[in-house]
């Protein structure tokens, strides 16, 4: 591409060396840099690309764009001065190519909890409905039926950009992303044009890094108002209006809101819900009517997130009959509230549930079916929002039995983690075991029939980060041999 067009929109720039005529691709990371190509140098957590100018340069590198001037061998690649480096990468890489969001039709999921159920009912109802559809986010990348993996929920700019782009080249027309409060607050989805975008719920997480409710509720609020003022092209936002921020997010945007909800005025509404072991039922009421409803999910926050697929997909323009004619046959999401089919008489469940809201939901949806006792296993990462920890133990005193264990640990020691969560316990039926299979096995070992466990904070996940390696690792595996030799062997 022609590199003076590619930086045109860049005002505030100084050039020194000289340009590149044309540039063939665009790189944040040294270590990928390929021949021709630009390289960002951005400000990390861990380390400034910045440093690594140098290494791209010896890479093939013909163009470098950062912060300050750097010694670099002006004779092999320019530098480009800007003020600022993630801004600069969002200019570029959106007109790199081709500004691919607005061929596309983009959803936005954003909330604490609930992204990923959200996004991935939105892909599976498209998919029903013989539509291309791509989705980034928690579990990686899903290109219409290739799976890649990601860092993170939502990725760096300049990745973005090349997914949209693949879904264009692919003639893939719908885009599904899962929106991070810190992908907000950094900048990562800068340039995207999202045509439809939704709130699930704002509770406890990331306090760590928002520091106050208040600071993350905005940056949340980021992908409403960033949808824009330019109403010559319709745009909907879907929001929760059993919800605090309802209001606030609602007047963020000129846009029309689509509400949902289970206890407020809402034009998706959900009443005479009824739960059981494997389905739920419910009446919806619609701005196209009363449908019965039926649905493999579980649990009340199933049905708040099936509401907001649902609207999602309307504001789009799909029929809410088919909408649940779809629903009907959908299988629950990988790793939320997810049954296991195991050869013992326990209903065993894996959950992503992570933040205090999300325990108590995950418990709150099994009380209807109870019989015997709920043991809840539940884990939290090392190195992360500390704070939370307490309140995740109160919301799980919920169950008959707890077993507080980690998830991730990264570098802090177990009983750190555990001293943390045990402050919030609420009674005194409970097990401290930092080493997570061995939690696991101990949750089979002290169940009986007719018991319900709930393996909460890995979901999906088949590894465990200690320290800074990741090691295989799975709830379910181990759920599943340990209740062969406690149930199976014992027969
Ligand atoms: C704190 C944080 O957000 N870190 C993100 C950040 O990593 P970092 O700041 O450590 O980057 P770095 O390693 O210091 O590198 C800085 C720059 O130098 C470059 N570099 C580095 C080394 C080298 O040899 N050459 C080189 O060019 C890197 O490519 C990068 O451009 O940039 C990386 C690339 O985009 C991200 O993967 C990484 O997310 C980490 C994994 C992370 O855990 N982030 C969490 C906090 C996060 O973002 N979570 C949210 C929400 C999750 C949720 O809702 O539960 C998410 O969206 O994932
Ligand atoms: N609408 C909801 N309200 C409250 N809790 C929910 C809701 N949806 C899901 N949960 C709980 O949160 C857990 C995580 O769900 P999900 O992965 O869909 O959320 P997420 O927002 O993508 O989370 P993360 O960003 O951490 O991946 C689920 O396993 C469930 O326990």
């Amino acid at each position: 591409m022609n590199t003076y067009n590619l930086l045109e929109s860049i005002k505030l720039k100084t050039v020194y060396g000289e340009l590149p005529p044309q540039v063939k691709d665009i790189f944040v990371d040294s270590r990928k840099v390929t021949e021709g190509s630009i390289f960002v140098c951005t400000r990390g957590y861990t380390v400034d690309g910045h440093d690594f100018a140098g290494k791209a340069v010896e890479s093939g590198a013909s163009l470098i764009i950062a912060e300050k001037q750097l010694d670099i061998d002006l004779e092999k690649a320019a530098l480009v001065v800007v003020k600022d480096s993630f801004k600069a990468l969002a200019q570029i890489s959106n007109k790199y190519y081709d500004y691919p969001s607005k061929k596309l039709n983009v959803f936005g999921v954003t909330g604490t909890n609930g992204k990923t159920t959200v996004t991935n009912l939105i892909h599976s109802i498209l998919k029903r409905d013989h539509q291309k559809a791509a989705l980034s986010g928690t579990i990686g990348f899903n290109l219409d039926g290739e799976l890649l993996p990601s860092e993170n929920t939502t990725c760096d700019n300049l990745t973005n950009q090349q997914m949209l782009n693949t879904a264009v080249e692919r003639d893939i027309q719908n885009f599904i992303l899962e929106v991070s409060s810190h992908g907000l607050s950094l900048g990562r989805l800068w340039g995207i044009d999202f045509d439809v975008v939704a709130f699930t719920n704002l509770s406890h997480d990331h306090l760590d890094y928002h520091e106050t409710m208040e600071h993350y509720g905005y940056a949340k609020g980021l992908l409403f108002s960033q949808l824009g003022q330019d109403l010559e092209t319709p745009k909907y936002v879907v929001l929760n209006a059993d919800e605090e921020w309802f209001d606030r997010y609602h007047y963020m945007t000129p846009h029309e809101v689509i509400s949902y909800g289970l206890e407020s005025n809402a034009d998706f509404k959900a009443e005479n819900i009824q739960y059981d072991n494997d389905k739920t039922t419910f009446t919806l009421h619609s701005p196209e009517g009363t449908f019965d409803v039926e649905m493999k999910l579980l649990g009340k926050f199933n049905v708040y997130n099936i509401l907001t697929a649902m609207a999602c997909l309307y504001a789009r323009g799909m029929e809410v009959e088919k909408l649940v004619e779809i629903i009907s046959e959908l299988p629950p999401v990988s790793g939320r509230m997810e049954k296991v089919e195991m050869d013992a008489p326990l209903s065993v469940y894996i959950d992503y549930a992570h933040t205090p809201d999300a325990i108590e939901k995950a418990i709150e949806s099994v009380l209807p079916f109870k019989q015997n006792k709920i043991i809840f296993l539940v884990g939290t990462g090392g190195n992360r929002d500390k704070s939370k920890r307490p309140t995740m133990a109160e919301k799980a005193s919920l169950a008959d039995y707890v077993i507080l264990t980690t998830d991730d640990p990264r570098y802090e020691e177990y009983d750190s983690i555990l001293n943390d969560l045990e402050k919030g316990m609420q009674h005194d039926k409970y097990a401290l075991i930092g080493d997570r299979a061995e939690a696991v096995k101990h949750a089979i070992e002290v169940s009986e029939p007719g018991d319900i466990i709930i393996f909460a904070g890995k979901g999906h996940e088949d590894y465990q980060i200690i320290e800074n390696t990741k090691y295989p690792h799975s709830d379910k595996n181990i759920a599943i041999e340990q209740s062969k030799i406690k149930y199976v062997t014992a027969k």
